[in-house]
This record gives structure tokens, sequence and C-alpha cells, in this order.
């Protein structure tokens, strides 16, 4: 597949803005599909709710093959079929509360291509900032990979994790999928419709969102200590499918946290790092 770097680069600097509520209904949709407890007005609202808010909304005639927004729109035109989230990092500059209205500032910041051991990689990275009536909140580089069409098996490395001091356990069922995606307004067609993931981008099964790992990931570092990390780092090593429960894991480090979760195999599927002020 042909990729024009040079065209797909002039995306950058591109920027779009939208607003949102933090809503309760919001708020308690992710916290009832985390586990958790009903929140009121006014609490801080669940760990990633930026992820739930402002999504990019388009008409059906605007949905590519994928199940995403065409590209060409904000996001460039990469010509590879399949869509990942790779990873990104987060800076918590202050909370966000339910009931906030946020407003989300995103810029292409790069699009880099790279030879994997899967094949051609185009890398889109885009930068937020959340911003509520108090000022910046959040701040997040999200990694999108674009991936060539599945010729075989996957073939990433394992990833070493270090022995778990904190562990959790949860379903990677297709309730939890759907609700997730409808938390977010994703229609990413892998995380649901199991016939497109399977035949059409060469998946086991349907993929869990790099997202949603993530939030299990900060969840579980607030819970560990007790307050939510100044900083979150992440990285998407393996696909997770649905079909069997996986672990939420984490252990100490000299800076604060290293987290993962990992297949019911014990192969790691997301690493971060969380970090404390
Ligand atoms: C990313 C895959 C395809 C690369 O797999 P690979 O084995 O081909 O890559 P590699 O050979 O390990 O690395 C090649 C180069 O890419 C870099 N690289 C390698 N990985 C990353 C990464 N994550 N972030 C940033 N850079 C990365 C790596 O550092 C290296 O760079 P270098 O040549 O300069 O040394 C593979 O590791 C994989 O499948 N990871 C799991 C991804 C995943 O499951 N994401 C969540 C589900 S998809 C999702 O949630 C979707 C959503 C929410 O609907 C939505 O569309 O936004």
């Amino acid at each position: 597949m042909e990729i024009d770097l040079d065209h797909l680069r002039s995306w950058i600097g591109r920027t779009e803005t939208a607003a949102d509520l933090v809503t309760v209904r919001l708020a308690n949709g992710l916290q009832a599909t985390l586990g958790d407890a009903p929140l009121a007005e006014g609490d801080r609202a669940p760990p990633a709710i930026q992820w739930c808010l402002a999504p990019p909304i388009v008409a059906a005639a605007e949905i590519g093959p994928d199940g995403h927004p065409a590209r060409g729109g904000f996001l460039p035109p990469v010509p590879l079929p399949r869509r990942m989230w790779a990873g990104g990092s987060l800076r918590f500059h202050a909370p966000i509360l339910v009931g906030d209205r946020v407003e989300r500032r995103s810029r292409i910041a790069d699009v880099t291509v790279k030879a994997g051991r899967s094949g051609s990689l185009c890398f889109v990275a885009v930068d937020h900032e959340y911003v509520t009536s108090r000022g910046l909140a959040v701040e997040e580089r999200h990694d999108i990979v674009y991936r060539d069409a599945a010729t075989g098996p996957a073939r990433t490395a394992p990833v070493e994790t270090p022995a778990p001091q904190w562990r959790e356990s949860v379903t990677a069922d297709p309730v939890l999928l759907f609700r997730y995606s409808a938390l977010t307004f994703n229609g990413h067609r892998i995380h649901y419709d199991r016939r497109y993931a399977m035949e059409v981008e060469g998946y086991e099964g349907l993929v869990v969102h790099g997202p949603l790992q993530a939030t299990l990931l900060l969840r579980l570092a607030g819970r560990v200590k007790e307050r939510p990390p100044a900083s979150f780092s992440f990285r998407g090593v393996n696909p997770l499918f649905d079909g069997a429960d996986f672990s939420v894991a984490a252990a100490e480090t000299a800076d604060g946290l290293r987290l993962w979760t990992a297949r019911a195999s014990g192969e790691a599927t997301m690493i971060a790092d969380a970090v404390w002020a």
C-alpha cells in the first residue's frame, strides 16, 4: 500500500474544538460499567471521564467502513485499513467534577510511518486539552496506529511484567464492551461486530478498547495510592479479546506504579506507568 507521507503530514497543526457536559447520567454510566457506586453533582468525576466527553459525532453517511468517521476530516486519510488505540499519556492538572462543562481542544501533533513486526504502521499523534470553567484539567497525547490488513496470526512479542502486588479480575464480555462503546460514542466495529472483527480485521474475537483498559489501570492506580496520579502513560502491546477474564495489575516502582492488563494466559496487553507529584 503506497503511503503519501507528505500529504498525510500536511494535517499536522489541524485543530478541532468540541464541548460537553459531565452529566450525572454519563458519570454514573461509567461508574456502573466499572463496578463503582453512583456519584452526585459536584463529586469528582470517574477516572478518565474525558474519553466519554465531546466524542467526534458525524452523520451516518459520513461513517467509514470500520464504523469510525470516514478519514480525511480532522484525522488524515491514512490508507491502512486497521485502526487501533496505540497508547498515550495524560497529565492531570485539576479534577473534572460531575456537572462541569468541559471543552476539548485537539490538535494533530505528528504523523509517522514505521515498519513493525506486523507490517506497515502509521502513527497519528493527537494532543488534547480538556478545559473546565476553572481552567486546564487534563492534557493528553493520544497515539493512534493504522495497520496493514491482516495476513496471518498476530506476531507481537511478549512483554515482561513484574510480580503483581495488586491484582483484579475483569470479565471481557460483549456487554462490558458495548456499554463502553456507548459511553464513548465509539462506533468502531471491532468492539461489537464479531464477524467484522474476525473475518475482516483478522482478530481472535471482539477487541477490548484501549481506553477501557487504560481507565481500569488508572482506577487501580488511584485505589492503590488513595489519590489519582499526576501523570499516567500507557502503551497497548497486544490486543485483548472478549470471552475470558483478564487481569488488571500493579506493582510498586521507584517513581510510582507500573500497571498492566493481561490475558488469562498471562500475556500483557497494556503496560502503564503512574507517577504522583
Ligand atoms: C501497536 C501494535 C500493532 C504494534 O505492533 P508491532 O509488533 O507491529 O510493532 P513493533 O514491531 O513492536 O514496533 C514497531 C515500531 O512501532 C513502535 N510502536 C509499537 N507499538 C507502539 C505503541 N503502542 N505506541 C507507540 N509506538 C509503538 C515501536 O516503538 C517501533 O518503533 P521504532 O521503529 O521507532 O523502534 C501492537 O503492539 C498491538 O497490537 N498493540 C495492541 C493495540 C491494542 O490492542 N489497542 C487497543 C484496542 S484498539 C482500540 O481500542 C480502538 C478504538 C478505541 O476503537 C479506536 O479506534 O480508537
